[in-house]
């Protein structure tokens, strides 16, 4: 996240670290979100065949161990059936993670709720996306989870040509455009929406930013719309 903040502790308890196995440590490729007891959306991207991964839950500071962390394995993986690697902007950009064991629910760890099907977030509505990707392009990942305001900005304005033009889809959400922004390491995390319920809604899976910089103006950070895809979301989580 570029220009953000440290997250007030555990104040996004469905954010997950997801962590690749590189010999016989893991480290922290994506971020996630728990959406049910057994199961943790991320991006399409974030996964790789023949990856060894796992999931960190109840995480703040990656240098210290608060006692709040849960540590899960992937018992399976289930990439969108659309999703292609080689092409980013057709979007599909959605990964479901299920979890050996369900994590235990508390203070620290809990589901985030989804959206109605076809919800558009609103033009200007406030979000905030939150991660561990890197502080600036190529700079370093930080200790502490990071969280940013990000305004939505709407399909008509992100599609204008010096805007994203044909890359973006009504399959996505964009977000922010200005100086803040998600960068790498940020992907398959959350963009965050307060409800008119007062309850935080997942709106958006953080899929791709400008390939030049993470913060380009009139390039907001680009999410898969969660809204567009809760059949699939429902089908499979509700699998065996
Ligand atoms: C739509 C198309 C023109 C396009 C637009 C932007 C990009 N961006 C990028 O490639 C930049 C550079 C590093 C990774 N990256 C990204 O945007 C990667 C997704 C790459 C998937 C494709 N390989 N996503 C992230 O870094 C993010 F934002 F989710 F945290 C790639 C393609």
């Amino acid at each position: 996240v570029v220009n953000g903040e440290d997250a007030r502790p555990h104040s996004w308890p469905w954010q997950i670290s997801l962590q690749v196995k590189h010999g016989s440590r893991y480290h922290h490729t994506c971020g996630g979100t728990l959406i049910a007891p057994r199961w943790v959306l991320t991006a399409g991207h974030c996964i790789f065949p023949g990856d060894v991964y796992r999931i960190v839950l109840g995480e703040h500071s990656m240098s210290v161990q608060e006692g709040t962390e849960q540590i899960r394995d992937v018992l399976r993986i289930v990439v969108h059936p659309n999703w292609n690697i080689e092409c980013v902007a057709c979007g599909n950009d959605m990964a479901l993670l299920k979890l050996d064991k369900s994590p235990i629910m508390n203070d620290s760890v809990q589901t985030a709720c989804l959206p109605q099907a076809g919800e558009i977030p609103a033009h200007n509505e406030p979000c905030y996306i939150s991660g561990w990707g890197n502080l600036y392009t190529h700079g370093p990942m930080p200790d502490k989870l990071q969280q940013a305001l990000l305004p939505v900005v709407e399909y008509s304005v992100c599609s204008l040509k010096d805007w994203w033009g044909i890359n973006v889809k009504p399959t996505m959400v964009c977000a922010g455009g200005d100086i803040k922004s998600g960068c790498n390491g940020d992907s398959g995390g959350p963009l965050n929406c307060k409800g008119s319920d007062g309850k935080w809604y997942i709106q958006g899976v953080t899929s791709f930013v400008s390939s030049r910089t993470c913060n380009e103006v009139k390039k907001p950070t680009v999410f898969t719309r969660v809204s567009a895809f809760t059949d699939w979301l429902s089908s499979v989580s509700n699998s065996t």
